[in-house]
């Protein structure tokens, strides 16, 4: 993390970060800092700790270290303070009262969120985004497809009239056509100037989204850098420990000390000057 005083607040901050479930930590000394605006993607194979890790910053999962959010320590809040700072969350489930229709499961997270922009105002903003959700309005969630229910579950947090938004593998069973609509819809917001960390399993939605990438395995981060300094045979190597990624032809990152960076042998990947994070 670099010290400089001339720079903006950070939408999301971790630092040192560790996340619990019991005694084991599933995400291990972890910083990422996700600037306002960016879209930022995690990517790791199953277990490596990529929902542990949005739950704990959303304030669902016992944690060490820190978390700021819009430049306001957040270490202690509740989830529903974090909320209130503009941090929302889209968990794996596709969350939704599937009894209540699409139009009170909106209504429900503008009570429930920080109500920063009038119902109406918000409401219409997410059906610019996510159109097909428009003529669904008076269906019970529970009669939505998957797709749609993924819209709807996204269309929540937004209503929620958040600064952040954390998502969790928002594609997942998604057919492509509905991926597509997806990162037509992640594009979209984050150009309306919504910040958006994105978990993801599948490289590609990371890439046509994201301007970052943070790899975890094990619960820690194994490499970071622009998305242009990675493709998809990397990540494989990257999950297998079998090699480092390709060289990106980017601006060099800060050089990391000596002492942060681990013997050659305990690496889950070589870690290139710079791009180790907590290992
Ligand atoms: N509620 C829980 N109680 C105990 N251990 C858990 C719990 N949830 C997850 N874990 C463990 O924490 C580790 C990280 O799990 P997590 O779900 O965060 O990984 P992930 O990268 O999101 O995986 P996936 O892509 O399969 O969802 C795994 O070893 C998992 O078994």
């Amino acid at each position: 993390m670099r010290n400089d005083p001339t720079r903006l607040p950070a939408a999301l901050e971790l630092t040192g970060f560790s996340a619990y479930h019991g005694s084991v930590a599933a995400a291990k000394d972890v910083s990422l800092r996700v600037e306002r605006g960016s879209a930022v993607g995690v990517l790791g194979p199953n277990g490596a700790g990529k929902s542990t890790l949005l739950l704990a910053a959303a304030g669902f999962v016992r944690t060490t270290g820190g978390v700021s959010i819009g430049g306001q320590v957040a270490d202690r809040l509740s989830p529903a303070r974090r909320r209130r700072l503009g941090l929302a969350m889209v968990p794996q489930e596709r969350a939704a009262v599937l009894e209540l229709s699409v139009a009170e499961n909106l209504r429900l997270s503008w009570l429930t969120g920080r109500r920063a922009t009038p119902y109406e105002e918000a409401r219409t903003s997410v059906l610019e985004i996510f159109p097909a959700l428009a003529g669904r309005l008076g269906d019970p969630a529970g009669n939505l497809s998957g797709g749609q229910r993924q819209m709807l579950a996204v269309s929540r947090g937004l209503m929620a009239t958040c600064d952040v938004l954390l998502l969790d593998e928002p594609t997942a069973g998604l057919s492509p056509k509905l991926i597509s609509e997806l990162v037509e819809a992640i594009r979209t917001l984050n150009e309306r100037g919504i910040t958006v960390l994105l978990v993801e399993q599948n490289f590609s939605v990371v890439e046509r989204t994201c301007s970052d990438i943070h790899v975890l395995n094990g619960g820690r981060i194994v490499w970071h850098g622009p998305t242009t300094g990675i493709d998809r045979d990397s990540i494989g190597d990257l999950y297998s420990g079998a090699r480092r990624p390709r060289p990106t032809a980017s601006t060099p990152p800060d050089p990391v000390p000596e002492s942060r960076v681990r013997p050659e042998a305990e690496r889950a990947v070589p870690a290139r000057s710079g791009e180790a994070e907590g290992i």
